[in-house]
């Protein structure tokens, strides 16, 4: 049975006196996969480290895993999330192994030291590296490694605790075509597993959403122009309001595109 994993209620982050985020309310069950899209600086970051338990709101209440944000003990509480974004990629060590890239995820560090690894460990780490087409890769150097294969070793490196809710901010941004659609099929069959942890992608393109991605969170100005499953959520309507200029919206087998009318 599904669960909630997120629930914002009438949550607002004021800086230096703006609301960057502005009374968002919003709901992560288990079994859906969420997409954010909006223009820049319209709160998708904000968004996405409040589901982190990285930033407490302002004001308003936010329960990840059903644990409300200020009451809770972040270090039993962020070993259950797993995020994928460039900021924890540039704390990758270059010269890592990209096995151990991701067997250190066990151990929430980067770049291995003195850890004793358990079997379990290393194989869970070999199966992962397997299902992110990354096998073949596991001893080169994290470094060494294309934007594409960077891209999927963060993600791999992600799901190796087995978190109940998956965060990746804009894990295709800066990807070539091919690159691009290798990482949104492996995305797409991830997401469409019974087995998988909520999900929630922060992306700029709609060309990104992967198939089985359920939700959608259009945001703009810090306010939410429309929350709900795709069909409702992501229409040429509200990504015309969210962006604020005319949008053409194609779907074709459950993939999307969009370019100005
Ligand atoms: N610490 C801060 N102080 C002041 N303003 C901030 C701070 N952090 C974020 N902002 C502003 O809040 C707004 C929302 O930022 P956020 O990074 O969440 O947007 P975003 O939708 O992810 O943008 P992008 O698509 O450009 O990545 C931006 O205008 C940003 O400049």
């Amino acid at each position: 049975m599904a669960t909630t994993v997120l629930q914002l209620e009438d949550v607002s982050v004021i800086r230096e006196g703006n609301a960057i985020l502005d009374s968002l309310t919003w709901t992560v069950d288990s079994d859906q996969r969420w997409v954010i899209l909006g223009p820049n600086g319209a709160g998708k970051t904000t968004t996405l480290q409040i589901a982190a338990a990285a930033l407490h709101p302002t004001s308003g209440t936010a329960s990840v895993l059903q644990e409300q944000l200020g009451k809770v003990d972040l270090f039993e509480l962020r070993p259950l999330i797993g995020f994928a974004s460039t900021a924890m990629a540039r704390r990758i060590p270059r010269d890592e192994t990209v096995l151990n890239v991701v067997l250190t995820a066990a151990y929430s560090v980067t770049g291995r030291w003195n850890e004793e690894y358990e079997e379990i460990d290393t194989k869970r780490a070999s199966r992962v590296l397997a299902e992110w087409k990354l096998d073949y890769l596991a001893e080169r150097r994290f470094g060494t490694l294309s934007d594409g294969e960077q891209k999927r070793v963060q993600i791999a490196r992600s799901v190796m605790t087995d978190p109940e809710l998956l965060l990746l901010d804009e894990p295709a941004a800066s990807l070539d075509l091919g690159a691009r659609e290798e990482l949104v099929s492996l995305l797409g069959g991830y997401a469409s597993s019974d087995t998988s942890p909520a999900i929630v992608m922060v992306t700029h393109h709609v060309e990104e959403i992967p198939r089985g991605f359920t939700h959608a969170l259009l945001l703009a100005n810090g306010k939410a122009v429309a929350s709900g499953p795709l069909s409702e959520a992501l229409t040429a309507e509200t990504l015309s309001e969210a962006f604020g200029m005319p949008i053409e919206l194609t779907e074709r087998d459950g993939r999307y595109t969009a370019r100005a009318s």
